[in-house]
């Protein structure tokens, strides 16, 4: 039978050399097909504990357990980051940046990458022609479609998006917003959202993990946590975003 959950962390820990404890016993889960909400403050260790899932940084204890179902032929999972720029190879046109994860994972024919290629780019709203165009012809909110493209072109099964909002303005936010929750229905995606925004996770999760100096302090569904918190901090971050007092605002 299917795995009820597709990552399952427990007690995990990460320290850098200069910093220790950055993640201290972390542990929770992700159900498969869910949305995943990581709150927290600047510094509290959500990037980290992204790159610690993808093995980008080593652990120095705990388990992460990654559930490959028998359909997904081993995909890893896939990021996005806040700056697609950075992820994006700037000599290169879009269609070559999406064919690429295809040519690597090989035994691929290139009429059918091609063809992939084209169904990405019209995913993510983009039309076939922006195949022929380099990322800095694109705007912010087009630059992430692409990234986007990318990540999701071997078709993983769990997506882990850090930020993906964060650097872009909020009508722009509002569109890749809808386009991820779009493509989480569609391509039967389960994501872990990263985002130091808590209007922003409430309109995108199903449950949500509030972070504090490399600790989940507080998880839940998003309304258990956003209209009965039980933490201090958790209570301190809605406060600050005004939520605590004014529920009209969120959504
Ligand atoms: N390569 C590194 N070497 C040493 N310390 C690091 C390294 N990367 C991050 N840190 C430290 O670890 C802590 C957690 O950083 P991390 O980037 O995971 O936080 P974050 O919650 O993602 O922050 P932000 O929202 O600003 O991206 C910070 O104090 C940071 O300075």
């Amino acid at each position: 039978m299917e795995n009820k959950n597709i990552l399952v962390v427990s007690g995990l820990s990460v320290s850098y050399k200069k910093h220790v404890h950055v993640l201290d016993h972390v542990s929770f889960e992700i159900e498969r097909g869910e949305i995943l909400g990581l709150v927290g403050e600047s510094g509290c260790g959500k990037s980290t504990l992204a790159k610690a899932i993808l093995s980008m940084i080593k652990h120095e204890s705990g388990e992460i357990t990654f559930d490959v179902s028998a359909d997904s032929k081993g995909i890893r999972p896939q990021m996005v980051f806040q700056d697609p720029y950075s992820s994006l190879n700037p000599v290169k046109k879009v269609g070559w940046i999406l064919e690429e994860p295809l040519k690597l994972k090989g035994g691929i024919t290139k009429a059918k990458r091609l063809e992939k290629v084209s169904e990405m780019l019209n995913r993510v709203g983009l039309g076939d022609a922006y195949a022929d165009r380099y990322p800095r012809q694109l705007s912010g909110g087009q630059r992430q479609r692409v990234a986007l493209a990318g990540a999701l072109i071997l078709e993983p099964e769990l997506l882990i998006a850090d930020e993906p909002v964060s650097a872009l303005d909020v009508t722009i936010q509002a569109q890749i917003i809808e386009l991820l929750l779009k493509l989480h229905r569609d391509m039967n995606l389960s994501v872990l959202f990263i985002s130091h925004d808590l209007r922003v996770v409430y309109q995108m999760c199903d449950r949500v993990m509030i972070m504090k100096k490399g600790e989940i302090v507080e998880k839940g569904t998003v309304q258990e946590v956003y209209f009965a918190p039980k933490h201090e901090y958790t209570k301190t971050l809605l406060e600050a975003a005004g939520i605590s007092e004014d529920k009209s605002l969120i959504g």
